[in-house]
């Protein structure tokens, strides 16, 4: 008997099993592995013959070329090789498909999304940084949802905010000024995707929840420090395990509970373990901030007389949606309410940081668009320090540049659905469970559409777009159908104003005139070198 053999043998014995079981479950899981990493993707799957690039490793697929190039790259070479319906193998055998077409994106986004929900491991992601919400939710739960948070998103409930917003933008201003004036160069170095989360964070928090958070003043213990090490973890070269852990089932509602915080002790024995602790304590730190911010406003609301009016900005439609009777159709529980709560600063930060971050790297990178947004935000900022939604919205440079900034690098590179049940896409069949990549940065700058110069970054496109330009399909950024950005108007309204103000007051240089900043893959797009750049006064 070998040495295994005789192993086995002891095993069986002492758990009391026919030894010939277990070796039939041993040869049962290897065949299990083989099928899924080899059978099912070269011999067996009935996706095998449509066209994509080789599976490349058993194992990982497609998967680190995915990582080492930026994002979205690697798809858009592949739809120009192998045409608009492009089968790619990921990790451990599992296929994705990506159509290009619109016909196909309006089918799968629009007309017959409830039949192409987000897969469950993409909600888990979304739900492990930004709450079980509007994000993870889908069909008629997603319908009821989403009516009730409408409102808080309409133009005049969020004019009615844009004081406090510019509150924050003048503190920030204050704070770089007086950094600005104690360096003796003149100028003050800063890593701008960082110092966008805080100003994204403190923005949101007061004006969707009425709540200070100081991210500027608090360094350490900040809520934008607890957001930055959990969205590290799923960027870049983390996201591959990151991706595999929240696949386990249970694990994110585990880790996004209160008792994964107790068991950190555990956590830190292991090295393999710590970005488990790193999830715990800051999922932990983000639940009891969403909870404080609760509580303040359930006691405010205990003390307003019953018959006052329904107040429309998103923090009272939460509370509304658990207390009020006038509340309609969607009630919410306690729990809910915080996971609405982190929903919305998860998902209404993070995305304007990223956006803000790109925007100014390509003014530092192109100053010559940076004096011309400068010479137009200057003139309306002297006359109205804080512009209202209209006024600047009628910019039409600062106007492009958001734009053309959102096109290149949108936020969101990609976002993910699977096929909910057996369907045909673009005369392909797609059998149930296929995941299916929608392109969004591909179609941003995808020549057919916006020409040869589609990846460079020409304000002045948007002054006279293309013939081939599409509407709908062009320009991606913020998706369509029931599942779009809820928080569009939101985000272009307070990207108009931080970028009027910070232009018309500061100067933003590269830091060193060769940096490259290349957009690294993950749910979010940042720079891989989070982007330091130089800031000084301005002082024509
Ligand atoms: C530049 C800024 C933003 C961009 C580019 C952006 C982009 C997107 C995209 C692409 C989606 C679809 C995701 C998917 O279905 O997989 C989405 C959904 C969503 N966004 Fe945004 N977003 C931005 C800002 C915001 C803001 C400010 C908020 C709220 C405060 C917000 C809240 C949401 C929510 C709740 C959803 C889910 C909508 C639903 O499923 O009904 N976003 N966003």
């Amino acid at each position: 008997m070998t040495l295994g053999a005789t192993f086995l043998a002891t095993v069986a014995e002492q758990i009391s099993l026919p030894w010939n079981l277990i070796l039939a479950l041993i040869v049962y899981s290897v065949y299990r592995v083989f099928h899924q990493l080899v059978f099912w993707p070269y011999f067996l799957s009935p996706l095998r013959f449509l066209p994509g690039p080789p599976l490349r490793n058993p194992l990982l697929g497609q998967f680190p070329t995915i990582l080492e190039e930026e994002a979205g790259a690697p798809q858009r070479r592949w739809l120009k090789e192998y045409g608009p319906v492009v089968r790619v193998v990921g990790p451990v055998g599992i296929e994705r498909l990506i159509f290009i077409k619109p016909e196909a994106l309006q089918k799968i986004l629009v007309s017959d999304w409830l039949d192409f929900p987000r897969p469950d491991f993409y909600r888990h992601v979304f739900g492990l940084v930004a709450g079980y919400g509007l994000l993870t939710v889908t069909g008629n739960e997603h319908k009821m949802m989403r009516k009730a948070m409408n409102s808080a998103f309409a133009i005049p409930s969020l004019m009615s905010q844009m004081d406090n917003c510019y509150d924050i933008i003048d503190e920030y201003v204050d704070v770089l000024n007086s950094q600005i004036d104690a360096e003796p160069s003149g100028g003050k170095t800063h890593i701008i995707h960082s110092l966008m989360t805080k100003l994204t964070l403190d923005v949101l928090c007061i004006t969707a929840f009425g709540y200070r958070s100081n991210n500027i003043r608090q360094p350490g213990a900040s809520l934008a420090e607890a957001y930055e090490e959990i969205l590290d973890l799923q960027s870049g070269t983390n996201i591959s395990s990151f991706y595999l852990g929240v696949s386990i089932p249970g694990v994110t509602k585990f880790m996004s509970s209160g008792w994964a915080h107790l068991f950190t002790p555990l956590f830190r024995v292991n090295a393999a373990l710590r970005r488990a602790d790193v999830i715990a304590q800051t999922t932990n730190r983000l639940r009891a901030i969403a909870k404080q911010i609760l509580d303040e406003r359930i006691a405010e609301l205990k003390v307003a007389p019953s018959d006052a009016p329904l107040k429309k900005d998103l923090m009272s439609i939460i509370v509304q949606s658990r207390f009020s009777e006038k509340a309609e159709g969607y009630h919410s529980s306690v729990d809910g309410m915080v996971q609405h709560i982190l929903t919305f600063l998860g998902a209404g930060h993070d995305t304007i940081a990223s956006s803000l971050t790109w925007t100014l790297s390509l003014l530092a990178k192109h100053k010559a668009a940076q004096d011309k947004l400068r010479e137009e935000v200057t003139s309306l900022v002297a006359e109205t320090p804080r512009p209202d939604y209209r006024s600047l919205k009628e910019l039409p440079f600062l106007e492009a540049v958001i734009m053309e900034s959102l096109r290149l690098y949108p936020p969101l590179p990609m976002t993910i659905r699977k096929a909910g049940k057996d369907t045909e896409v673009d005369g392909v069949f797609v059998p149930k469970d296929t995941l299916i990549y929608v392109p969004i940065r591909v179609l941003n700058t995808w020549h057919e559409y916006w020409g040869d110069d589609a990846e460079e970054f020409r304000p002045e496109r948007w002054k006279s777009l293309p013939e081939t330009y599409n509407p709908v399909y062009s320009m991606f950024s913020f998706l369509v159908g029931p599942h779009a950005c809820i928080g569009k108007t939101m985000a272009m309204m307070e990207m108009r104003a931080v970028l009027a103000i910070l232009i018309a007051k500061f100067e933003f240089d590269l830091v060193d005139p060769s940096q490259v900043a290349i957009p690294r893959a993950g749910i979010t797009m940042k720079p891989t070198d989070s982007l330091p750049l130089r800031i000084t006064k301005v002082t024509k």
